[in-house]
């Protein structure tokens, strides 16, 4: 899916916009403060219903604070024409696919997107939530399974951690495990299917953009991998019980990242946790389009930041040969786009083009 028109209305620092735009790369140029990133926060809103700076929807209403409204016209594989919606008022936040309410698991479907921006940089520094959902990120668009399992797997979890808290009977506590376990399996055998079927297309990207080092991507379960989750449920039972959560199963997975065999957290630079993620972004998009026929949407925040211009440059090429859509910041034009995207001259809430 490709948006062809962005249109907003009292967005942030955007009164009224309405912008043709490239079905491939697109350039946002501006100054500090110009509305650059509020662009990019408009796509993705159009297909997580929400900003990716944490902001909450009131804080996203401009002057007029009472209603906000991002549409966007986008062509499909197949070149046929449809419409998206998001808006904010006093009711809340409205979905719209076409004309017609859409729920928010619709809305992630329509028009899959995913960005890389500074605040990224959790995904390789902090703890294993943010590689999970980086990874699940992925999992979901290609195997849509992965959300049922998802969302029988919480239910189950939420069920037992309750009588957990509640110190209920072993009996209670047990009757979960049997969904827990089976809908934890199926989600653990998802991600690791996608992590293989991407870590050829990581590691070539990772040597395109770095040329170095021998890098891995190891999935723990969650649970030690010589048992069953069903066994490990019920070896942990008692430990659960004395701490009152459920310590094992898929919600504790980690994503490990090593090179040359040490783990890349707080030993690559800025840069290369950068093109790290940029790697794995691009090999996640590139397993999507070749399974959905459809290609995520790639934004991507202040692009020269951290990188030096040879890695600018490797990057850039990589993005031009993306077949999807894709959506770039920067503070100075780009002169190896010139001739191959759109560029669009941000100041102060509005654009040139
Ligand atoms: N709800 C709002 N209403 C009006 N203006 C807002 C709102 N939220 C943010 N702004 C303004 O938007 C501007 C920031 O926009 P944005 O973050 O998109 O800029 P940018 O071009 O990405 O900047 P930088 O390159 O410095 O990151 C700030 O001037 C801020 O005051």
């Amino acid at each position: 899916m490709r948006i062809v028109q962005l249109k907003a209305d009292n967005f942030r620092l955007f009164d009224q916009l309405s912008l043709p735009l490239s079905g491939r790369l697109n350039l946002f140029v501006g100054e500090n403060a110009a509305g650059k990133t509020t662009l990019l926060e408009m796509i993705y809103c159009l297909n997580r219903a929400r900003s990716f700076r944490g902001s909450v929807p009131t804080e996203l209403a401009g002057p007029a604070r009472k209603q906000w409204t991002v549409f966007a016209a986008t062509e499909d594989a197949e070149g046929v024409r449809h419409s998206l919606g998001v808006q904010w008022t006093a009711d809340g936040v409205a979905l719209r696919c076409n004309g017609n309410p859409i729920s928010s698991l619709e809305l992630l479907q329509q028009c899959p997107a995913q960005i890389l921006e500074p605040g990224m940089h959790r995904v390789v520094l902090e703890g294993p939530t943010y590689r999970r959902s980086f990874i699940d990120w992925g999992v979901f668009h290609v195997e849509h399974s992965f959300m049922f399992a998802w969302r029988r797997y919480r239910r189950a979890l939420k069920q037992r951690n309750q009588l957990l808290r509640l110190r209920r009977s072993e009996q209670e506590i047990s009757a979960w495990e049997p969904e827990l376990a089976e809908s934890g399996e199926i989600l653990d055998q998802l991600r690791r299917q996608h992590l293989q079927s991407i870590a050829p297309a990581v590691n070539s990207w990772i040597q395109a953009f770095l040329g170095e080092g021998q890098w891995t991507f190891d999935l723990s379960s969650g649970w030690k991998s010589e048992s069953s989750l069903r066994n490990a449920l019920q070896q942990q039972r008692s430990r659960d019980i004395e701490l009152g959560a459920t310590t094992v199963g898929p919600h504790r997975a980690e994503l490990k990242i090593r090179a040359d065999e040490r783990s890349v957290r707080n030993r690559i630079s800025r840069g290369q946790q950068k093109l790290l993620l940029a790697a794995m972004l691009l090999s996640q998009c590139g397993e999507i389009g070749r399974v959905r026929g459809a290609w995520p949407i790639i934004l991507l925040d202040d692009f020269t930041a951290e990188l030096a211009p040879r890695y600018q440059d490797r990057l850039i090429s990589a993005l031009l040969d993306y077949p999807g859509q894709s959506f770039v910041t920067a503070f100075e034009p780009i002169p190896a786009l010139d001739s191959a995207g759109a560029m669009f001259h941000v100041e102060h809430g509005k654009v040139r083009y």
